[in-house]
C-alpha cells in the first residue's frame, strides 16, 4: 500500500488552506504542514492552467532547504471565466461582482499540484466545469455576510451554502474545485513513490 511506502518520506503540505489540509487527510497519508510567505504574482499572458501550474511551482520555490526524504506538495486553484482568472476577492464589492458574473453560467475551476523533492519536480493539473443557477442580490449578500468567502477563489466554496443551494451540475472532480484533485494526487503518489 502507498501508506507503507510513504513511511520513508516526510510529506510536507505547504498550504494554509484548511480545505487542502482536510482533503489530504482524507487520503490517510501522514504529513506535516509548513507554510511560507509567497507573493503570488504572475505574467498576465498566462492562461488557465498555465497560471495554476506557475503559481503552484512558485509556492515551492520558497523551500530552498529540502532534506533528502522531504516530499513537498504545493497547490493553486483559480476560477476561470470569460478567459480571465477570478482569484480570491479582497473586498465585499469584489466578491459581489464575481458572484454576479458567475450567476446562471458555467465556469471552469483549475487546480495545479506541484510535487517537489530535493532533485525532482513535477506538476499535475485538473479542470472541473461548474454550473451555477441564477443568484439574486439578496442571496449573494446573504452568502458573503455569513460565509465571508475572501479566502476562496471566485468568492465561493462549493462545499458551503452556495454550493449546496446553487451548483446545479459539475463535470469533473469535486475535490478539484475545493483545492486538491484527490484521485489524481493519489495516482501520482502511487506512481512516483517507490
Ligand atoms: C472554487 C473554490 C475554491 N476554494 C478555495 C481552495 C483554496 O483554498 C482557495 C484558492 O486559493 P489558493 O491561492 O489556491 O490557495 P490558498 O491561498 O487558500 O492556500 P495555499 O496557497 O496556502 O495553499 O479557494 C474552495 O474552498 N472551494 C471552492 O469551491
Amino acid at each position: 500500500m502507498l501508506q507503507d511506502k510513504l513511511k520513508n518520506h516526510n510529506i510536507i503540505l505547504a498550504s494554509q488552506s484548511p480545505r487542502r489540509q482536510e482533503l489530504l487527510r482524507g487520503l490517510d497519508i501522514e504529513f506535516v504542514i509548513e507554510t511560507r510567505l509567497v507573493n503570488e504574482v504572475y505574467n498576465d499572458q498566462l492562461q488557465g492552467t498555465q497560471i495554476t501550474d506557475f503559481l503552484s511551482t512558485l509556492k515551492a520555490k520558497a523551500f530552498t532547504d529540502l532534506a533528502e526524504n522531504d516530499f513537498l506538495i504545493t497547490s493553486d486553484t483559480i476560477v476561470w471565466l470569460d478567459d480571465r482568472a477570478l482569484e480570491k476577492p479582497k473586498t465585499k464589492d469584489e466578491a459581489r461582482k464575481m458572484l454576479r458574473q458567475l450567476s446562471g453560467r458555467k465556469h471552469k475551476v483549475h487546480t495545479s499540484v506541484c510535487f517537489t523533492t530535493i532533485d525532482d519536480q513535477k506538476v499535475i493539473n485538473d479542470t472541473t466545469e461548474v454550473t451555477f443557477g441564477e443568484l439574486n442580490d439578496e442571496e449573494i449578500d446573504y452568502y458573503i455576510d455569513k460565509y465571508q468567502p475572501f479566502d476562496r477563489a471566485g468568492g465561493y466554496g462549493i462545499q458551503d451554502w452556495l454550493g449546496f443551494a446553487k451548483v446545479t451540475s459539475i463535470n469533473g472532480c469535486y475535490y478539484n474545485v475545493m483545492g486538491l484533485p484527490l484521485p489524481k494526487v493519489y495516482g501520482f503518489l502511487r506512481e512516483m513513490i517507490i
